[in-house]
């Protein structure tokens, strides 16, 4: 059976997943209201962990587990640890309902050594929930991508892929990506995520401001026909705000520095200038 955000049953997460308990909430309510809570399927933050600590980690999810859905440990990190480390990261991801998962250029790696079914026994064994799919950098065929989406939905791992090239150069027309998107979710990924890397500039589908390619964002949303069912990468505080305002704040929003899930919330709800200000135009 395939795993879906919050869905890990343990007594802890639960107990942690209740409303925050908070006394300015019995004065003010959020300018912006509607806003999902967890488990939530909308409305989804995916943060990026480039090495943090288990207290750090700890630190991230008793501030902010509540906003907090998926944990992508960045690129091929996972190997990096310490096995006592990782094993306590994927554990604490679990008793706060939080998804974590390895970076797609870590399966991206495995791919090209030919370890596809070793890599996604290993997720497994390490419990890992979910996995990504993607070709950033490696290119990878169609018959392998849905191989690779195949076994992992087999092994009862969530699957997240991802459309977008790491590197502007290697960006090639958004007809590809459409199609992409398309049969991805046909064979049953979760969501599609959309390339922004971690700088936001320059990559996937982010000219060098930050800013989408004019026209792009259409086509991707038409070929997903639901923006939930997307994840934009946006690291960028002005690319959260522009998608917040574009799609509310229950758009799907990732690579979302670990140190800023906070105020990405905030931006969300309307308790920051950015976003408040639009209750006010
Ligand atoms: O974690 C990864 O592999 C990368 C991180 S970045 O894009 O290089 O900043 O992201 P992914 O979206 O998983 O390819």
């Amino acid at each position: 059976m395939a795993y879906s955000p919050g869905q890990a049953p343990e007594k802890e997460r639960l107990m942690k997943e209740q409303a925050v308990n908070n006394s300015w909430m019995q004065i003010i309510s959020f300018p912006i209201d509607g806003r999902t809570n967890k488990p939530r399927t909308e409305g989804l933050t995916m943060v990026i962990d480039k090495g943090l600590g288990i207290n750090e980690t700890k630190d991230l999810f008793e501030v902010a587990a509540n906003y907090v859905d998926f944990l992508k440990l960045g690129f091929g990190t996972s190997s990096l640890y310490d096995q006592e480390i990782l094993s306590q990261k994927i554990n604490l991801a679990k008793e706060y309902g939080v998804m974590i998962y390895p970076g797609g250029t870590f399966m991206e790696i495995a791919i090209s050594q030919n370890k596809l079914e070793e890599y996604i026994s290993m997720a497994c064994k390490l419990g890992y929930p979910a996995v990504e799919i993607s070709d950033g950098t490696v290119n990878i065929s169609q018959e392998v991508r849905e191989r690779a989406i195949a076994m992992a939905l087999d092994a009862g791992l969530l699957v997240l892929t991802e459309v977008g090239k790491k590197n502007l150069r290697d960006k090639v027309q958004i007809e590809h990506y459409v199609k992409q998107i398309r049969q991805d979710l046909g064979c049953g990924a979760f969501r599609v995520i959309i390339e922004g890397r971690e700088s936001g500039k320059d990559a996937g589908f982010y000219d060098g401001k930050g800013r989408f390619v004019a026209g792009e964002m259409e086509q991707i949303l038409e070929a997903a026909g639901d923006t939930n069912l997307l994840i934009w990468e946006a690291p960028l505080k002005h690319q959260q705000q522009g998608l917040i305002t574009m799609f509310g704040p229950n758009v799907n929003l990732g690579n979302i520095p670990a140190n800023e899930a906070l105020a990405l919330e905030a931006l969300r709800v309307g308790l920051r200038g950015d976003t408040l200000r639009l209750q006010f135009e």
